[in-house]
């Protein structure tokens, strides 16, 4: 079978949800007084779009074949993806067979390096990267699962994170993630309420039921330490993302510091092997959470997994709808998968990456069979009611 050839590629710009999930109206619980590094200027507390957690937006990637079939992916890269895309990586896309994935992703990764290593650029590569792949299934008219090896499980199974952990329990999660509200410039009493918030959690889930905190980059060691043997009377599964994704030092001695049997995990805004690579050979975590839309695609993905599993590390990765279900399905150590509630009372569950595509599959009672991602691609379509931009068109 002679594969197709690229032919063409368009990157497009979407505002208001979708894969950009923290641009939401007023009002939602994930815009409400949560911690960040920016919480030590309290005019920057309340909302985290204040100071632009949203300012990204939607970055939609799609590649043509010259047998007609279009392959397309969404992350968090807005305008400056979209020129990313058309000025610079489509060079390596033009021309190429649907299969040169590995090779495509190599020439975006060392053509951008300059520039580029982690952040908004590896979010542009990572969306080209999964609009690869989609296409490459879609000509073979395979999941992409089908492309890694297959489902190694009948369903996935899923924590929510959300406000609201209780609600989570009684849909039938297996966990809840509280977003952490206070910062280490908020004192005692911030640190107080941080505590009062589990505690309260704890006597409405009861004693099982996971209870983690996201801190979202937020703390400092010894707040971070603090907070975790407070959080152990409570059952804190894990407390996740302390400290800046730069500190690796940070986190080997916070590893160190919490209570025996608290799991330390971080990665959501890691990237590349090489990334992966420093907070594993530092003892960073127990468990590592790349985004498959951030960390380099699904291609990178292999080789962050690869390498947690030789040190028996496991992977769950941040919540990106499909684009982490089909590979979650076909791995040993990534047990199970995190579901971002995006209704903005966490009392529903609606697609992560709403409105912009259609037949995004959601679990029902905390569960997913594989049978639901048995479509060609990642098994979704652009929603045709969601207005595209393209700013910078070529030609
Ligand atoms: C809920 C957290 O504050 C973030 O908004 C979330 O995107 C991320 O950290 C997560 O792990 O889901
Ligand atoms: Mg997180």
């Amino acid at each position: 079978m002679t594969m197709p050839t690229i032919t063409a590629v368009r990157a497009f710009t979407v505002r208001g949800g979708g894969a950009d999930y923290h641009d939401q109206g007023k009002g939602h619980w994930i815009d409400d007084h949560i911690g960040t590094p920016m919480g030590k200027y309290p005019e920057y507390r309340q909302s985290r779009q204040s100071f632009g957690i949203n300012v990204l937006g939607t970055l939609v990637v799609e590649i043509e074949a010259d047998d007609g079939t279009v392959g397309f992916a969404v992350t968090t890269a807005g305008e400056i993806g979209a020129f990313i895309v058309e000025k610079h990586l489509s060079r390596f896309l033009i021309g190429r067979k649907v299969t040169e994935i590995e090779k495509i992703w190599d020439q975006m990764y060392f053509a951008t390096q300059y520039y580029g290593r982690k952040g908004v650029v590896l979010n542009t590569i990572s969306g080209v990267d999964l609009a690869l792949w989609d296409l490459l299934a879609k000509v073979r008219q395979e999941p992409v699962h089908a492309l890694l090896g297959g489902p190694v499980r009948d369903e996935l199974q899923f924590y929510a994170t959300g406000a609201r952990p209780d609600l989570a329990k009684e849909m039938g999660f297996i966990g809840g993630k509280l977003p952490l509200h206070h910062v280490p410039a908020e004192g005692e009493e911030g640190l107080k309420k941080n505590i009062e918030l589990l505690a309260d959690m704890r006597s409405r889930c009861g004693d099982d039921f996971w209870l983690m905190y996201d801190c979202w980059m937020s703390l400092d060691v010894n707040y971070a330490t603090r907070l975790a043997h407070k959080a152990q009377e409570y059952g804190l599964k894990w407390i996740e993302e302390c400290l800046s994704p730069d500190d690796y030092w940070g986190y080997a001695e916070l590893k160190k510091n919490v209570p025996k049997g608290m799991l330390v995990t971080t990665g959501e805004h890691e990237a590349t092997r090489w990334g992966f690579r420093m907070l594993l050979e530092m003892e960073c975590c127990d468990i590592i959470q790349p985004d498959v839309g951030w960390c380099g695609g699904v291609t990178e993905l292999i080789k962050i997994s690869a390498l947690a599993d030789a040190h028996s590390k496991l992977v769950v990765p941040h919540g990106s709808s499909v684009y982490s279900y089909h590979f979650v399905i076909t791995r040993q150590n990534s047990p199970f998968a995190e579901f971002l509630m995006m209704h903005p009372v966490p009392d529903q569950v609606v697609p992560m990456f709403t409105p912009l595509l259609l037949d995004e599959p959601v679990p029902v009672n905390g569960r997913m069979k594989a049978s639901a991602l048995d479509k060609p691609g990642f098994g979704v379509r652009l929603n045709p009611e969601v207005t595209l931009h393209r700013p910078y068109p070529v030609g």
